[in-house]
């Protein structure tokens, strides 16, 4: 039996989620899982040094089988057969509560993107979503303000997003090391719901992060199994929608669809990530994959088109979800023109995804909601999905995946700057607890961060000329990096601003690339 250590701190009502049977459970799920997520985290390096040595991926020849034969997916489950609209948002008590309350037919409870994975939120979040199973979410606010799931409320099914193969969760030792925290937040989340959520008509539903490969979707159906058959529930009742969010997972949708058939629901197009994913595995490989100011780059830009196109076609083809993402746009309920300039542009994503073929999209606030519901309602008619939309039309070729020269775009100091600032902003935020910020009106998260401090990183590796003729040094990124703290200084206390200004500059500067941000910014965090 492995040994499984507590060291996180107190956390109110944690003896809820940290029983004896649940930790027993997440030892059990480490000695069977975690020496295999070590080698494809291992794999995804092999992986990207051959991309680096070639410049190109490809799809796979060994799995050709996998796309040339005939398969589906398992057929959907009632309360998944009709997801035109999916909230998303940390597992916050108020923000659960109004998402429930929300109208979306999905709530993604998420504890990934959105979450910074203090051991307060990581407890806590399960703490909600239990009680959100059982009808048992209410919270008043310090001004005195009561909230509850509305009698009247459609019902909502609820997804949950668990962290990435790559973090660990040092608060949970398991066997001398940290936990996985990817299997801790599906094995608490499982082991406490799983039945109560069958018992409602429901079931145990994921949505699944920053895969790399097919591999790693194997790893994530044998974990389903293991659970299923260790609480006695039938084989293929998790569900679970994958973010093709990746661009090694872009060349391999169907061979995770594959993978995962007898537990899928679909796929997602997760396009932050996506564009860091792209940036991450091509840095260094010159001017053709050197991107433009963040903002300029669109859903229309080639290679998203080429993206989503092939999403759509490889989902329906297996008769699984194409799902839609998140354009950043947030109303704000106390300045109509950014809600109108917020509900224009987020009009035009969901039409645009819906014309596409895909069967639901994301909203990152609950006043888009009607609006993503109303254009899906349009496109759908009677129908609860648009599965039937095969898109055989669609050919998308490897170049397509990596035609990034082809994006139209200026690289402009004003794109330099606002880099720096969303990412100093948005990591004071993080380590503040708020894994979610709405900057300059749009939603910031740990992928659109990741894109911030990425793209800098490129640009000075690429020496990259600015629009105004000055070339992206680390030497400018600095000047401009002490500028923004100057800024910034009078809205962001001084520790937590020094510990973001010193952070992006070790994930934008950096010699060696950091994988990912949120890892030294876990070393940060209590
Ligand atoms: C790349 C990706 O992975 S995208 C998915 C991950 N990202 C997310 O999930 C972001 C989700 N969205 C959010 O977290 C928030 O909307 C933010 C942080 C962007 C903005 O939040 P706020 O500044 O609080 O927005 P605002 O003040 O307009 O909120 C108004 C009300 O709506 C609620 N609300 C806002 N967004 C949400 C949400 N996503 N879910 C539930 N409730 C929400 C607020 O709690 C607030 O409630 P109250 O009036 O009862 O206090
Ligand atoms: O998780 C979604 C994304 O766009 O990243
Ligand atoms: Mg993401």
């Amino acid at each position: 039996m492995a040994d499984v250590r507590v060291l996180g701190g107190k956390v109110d009502r944690a003896e809820e989620v940290l029983t004896d049977d649940a930790l027993a459970f997440l030892g059990e799920l480490h000695e069977r899982f975690a020496a295999t997520r070590d080698e494809l985290l291992e794999a995804r390096k092999a992986r990207r040094e051959e991309a680096k040595r070639t410049g190109k991926l490809g799809f796979l020849p060994e799995t050709d089988k996998v796309r040339t034969s005939d398969w589906q997916v398992a057929p959907a489950p009632a309360d998944l057969t009709d997801r035109r609209v999916e909230i998303t948002g940390p597992t916050e008590r108020k923000m659960a509560i109004n998402a429930l309350n929300s109208g979306a037919k999905v709530w993604l409870a998420d504890m990934e993107d959105a979450n910074t994975p203090h051991w307060q939120n990581v407890i806590s979040g399960q703490v909600n979503l239990a009680d959100a199973v059982r009808g048992k979410l209410e919270f008043t606010s310090p001004e005195g303000k009561h909230y509850a799931v509305r009698a009247d409320a459609p019902p909502v099914t609820v997804v949950m997003r668990p962290r990435g193969w790559h973090l660990p969760e040092r608060h949970l030792e398991i066997d001398g090391r940290p936990a996985v925290g990817a299997l801790v937040d599906f094995g608490l989340h499982f082991f406490h719901n799983a039945k109560a959520l069958l018992e409602r008509g429901s079931g145990p539903y994921y949505y699944l992060p920053k895969m790399e490969s097919h591999r790693e979707a194997r790893l994530w159906n044998d974990v389903f199994t293991y659970a299923e058959e260790r609480l006695g529930i039938e084989h293929g009742t998790v569900r679970a929608t994958v973010l093709i969010e990746t661009i090694p997972a872009a060349f391999e949708m169907e061979e995770i669809l594959y993978e995962l058939r007898e537990h899928a629901s679909g796929l997602n197009a997760g396009r932050w990530d996506y564009l860091f994913s792209l940036i991450k595995y091509f840095r260094d490989a010159g001017a053709d994959f050197v991107l433009p100011d963040r903002n300029a780059v669109t859903m229309t830009a080639p290679f998203m088109r080429a993206y989503t196109e092939l999403l759509v076609r490889t989902c329906h083809k297996r008769h699984a979800f194409a799902m839609g993402g998140m354009a950043a746009f947030i109303p704000n309920r106390r300045d109509p023109e950014v809600t109108k300039t917020a509900l224009d542009k987020v009009r035009q994503d969901k039409q645009r995804e819906a014309n596409d073929g895909f069967d639901g999209s994301w909203v990152a606030h609950p006043d888009l909601v009607p609006v993503c519901q109303e254009i899906f309602d349009a496109k759908l008619g009677d129908r609860p999905n648009q599965l039937n939309r095969t898109r055989e039309e669609v050919a998308v070729a490897a170049e397509d995946l990596l035609n990034v020269a082809a994006t139209p775009g200026e690289k402009t100091e004003a794109g330099l700057r606002s880099a720096v600032d969303v990412g100093v902003r948005y990591l004071a935020s993080w380590l503040g607890g708020n894994g979610a910020a709405a900057i300059h009106n749009l939603m910031e998260d740990a992928a659109t961060a990741e894109i911030s401090r990425s793209q800098v990183w490129q640009w000075v590796n690429n020496g990259v000329q600015l629009s105004n003729g000055e070339t992206v040094t680390a030497d400018l990124v600095r000047k401009v990096l002490d500028e923004t703290r100057a800024e910034l200084a009078e809205q962001i206390p001084a520790e937590q601003l020094d510990t973001a200004c010193e952070l992006f500059g070790a994930v934008a500067l950096a010699d060696d690339f950091p994988d990912f941000l949120t890892l030294p910014a876990y070393e940060r965090i209590d």
